[in-house]
């Protein structure tokens, strides 16, 4: 059984229990939950590959809505990290989850169950770090009952790691697409312009518009095989699932929000955008051109210099480069920009993100006008696309990306959510065709670029 930490009694702990358990497949062990833990689950691979965590179960549920959410799940965090017991040696229990772009919109039946925001302290938390695989056990219980309620967890424990390492290794079929539904492209047409004359009357420099796509499926699309595919044909990115009930957010995403580790925190600015070549040499000409492109490094410097003003108050030593390098991946190239501090001692996890969300990347400058302006313009509900997907443990240590190029699925039916920042140059047109490359990673996981590929 999950928990609401309101429902506290006051007399519990938070116990945890590492074992090792080198050798097993991340994703054997996501998919060993499948048949009793559907839509209690969670992954997480940064980009560099060297962090793998899986969450199976849940421990603990945190929600919150409203302006406040960041800092009552932070306030919630900091009483449940009071109540942890284990060893030297065990592991952390961590918190993962998201939050929703924005805490004000009204909401849409597809995301209702998210809430707006949605973290999880997992029952079973597989961490594989430093070529290390700890696996551990989470339970929130009373002193008296924690011996039988670990007996129990502990053998649950090892019906999973047998499923996953000794049981036949799943395989994963490529859900088949059997309409594509671009939802809502004259809405997106009208919202850039929208956007332009709000630029030009000087309400605005900024403001990130999205859009979506409808893929239905011959069947219903397992969260297993989402995971597997983002994980083959999408490397160089985040990988996150964020399963709640019958629906999982799924992305495979480049942009980092904030990571903090050992007292450091490191940021980056990646907007500016433009497709990868066919060829070496084409791929440096884009790159290049992308690189000295006046609207692309306007819409860039907006989100470095927000990054800049906000964690300045929070940080010391902060690192950010002049100019930007370039971030490519399968589908795309960005414009990159690495920032990196020291966070100030108060300065936890969460006020970084707070700080940060949503920086001119995901929003727009000025941020309120901005995010009001999406708000009114884009015909749909953003859900958690372009907002805060990650984790912190109880040293505070943990990542947050930002969770674009995702899709939220449910049965047989995913939603595709991509955008772009709108500055004074941008061509509508030309918009709407980045948006198309910006779908390319979740159609490729998805099957919904067989026609195109
Ligand atoms: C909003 C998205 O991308 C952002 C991140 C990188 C580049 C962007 C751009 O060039 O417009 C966007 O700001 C998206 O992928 O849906
Ligand atoms: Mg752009």
């Amino acid at each position: 059984m999950s928990k609401q930490v309101g429902s506290l009694t006051g007399t519990e702990y938070l116990y945890t229990e590492t074992i090792d358990t080198e050798g097993i497949s991340p994703i054997a062990f996501f998919e060993a939950g499948d048949r009793h833990y559907q839509g209690q689950r969670f992954f997480w691979q940064n980009r560099e590959k060297t962090h793998t965590i899986v969450g199976i179960g849940h421990a603990i549920v945190l929600k919150a809505t409203g302006d406040d959410r960041v800092e009552v799940i932070q306030t919630e965090w900091n009483r449940l990290k009071q109540l942890v017991v284990k060893e030297q040696l065990d592991q952390a229990p961590l918190l993962f989850g998201g939050f929703s772009f924005d805490a004000k919109h009204p909401g849409s039946d597809e995301w209702r169950k998210f809430s707006s925001s949605y973290f999880v302290v997992p029952e079973f938390q597989l961490e594989i770090k430093n070529e290390s695989t700890k696996l551990s056990i989470n339970s929130l219980v009373e002193r008296s009952d924690q011996s039988a309620r670990f007996d129990e967890l502990r053998k649950e424990r090892d019906r999973l790691l047998h499923v996953a390492q000794v049981q036949e290794r799943p395989l994963f079929e490529k859900a088949v697409v059997i309409e594509k539904t671009e939802r809502n492209v004259p809405d997106y047409l009208a919202a850039v312009r929208a956007v332009k004359k709000e630029i030009t009357r000087g309400e605005v420099d900024k403001v990130v518009i999205s859009r979506s796509i409808e893929l239905d499926f011959e069947e219903p699309v397992s969260t297993g095989s989402a995971l597997y595919y983002a994980l083959q044909e999408q490397p160089e990115s985040y990988i996150f699932v964020l399963e709640n009930g019958a629906s999982a957010f799924v992305g495979a995403t480049p942009e980092r929000l904030i990571r903090k580790e050992q007292g450091m925190i490191y940021s980056a600015g990646v907007a500016g955008s433009v497709r990868r070549g066919k060829d070496v040499a084409e791929d440096q000409r884009l790159g290049n051109a992308l690189l000295a492109d006046e609207k692309n490094r306007e819409e860039h410097d907006f989100v470095v210099s927000m990054i800049r003003t906000v964690i300045e108050p929070i940080c010391t030593d902060l690192q950010i480069p002049q100019q930007p390098k370039l971030l490519k991946i399968r589908d795309i190239q960005h414009l990159f920009t690495p920032i990196q501090g020291t966070a100030k001692k108060d300065a936890d996890m969460f006020s970084f993100v707070k700080a940060l969300h949503p920086t001119p990347a995901l929003g727009g400058t000025p941020r309120k006008r901005a995010v009001e302006l999406i708000r009114e313009l884009e015909q749909m509900d953003r859900g958690y696309y372009a907002a805060p997907i990650g984790f912190v443990d109880a040293n505070d240590n943990g990542e947050f990306a930002v969770g674009i190029r995702s899709a939220l699925l449910r049965g047989g039916k995913a939603l595709l959510y991509a955008g772009g920042g709108i500055v004074s140059e941008s061509e509508p047109l030309a918009e709407l065709e980045e948006t198309n490359v910006k779908f390319r990673p979740m159609l490729r996981v998805l099957g919904g670029n067989r026609h195109e590929l």
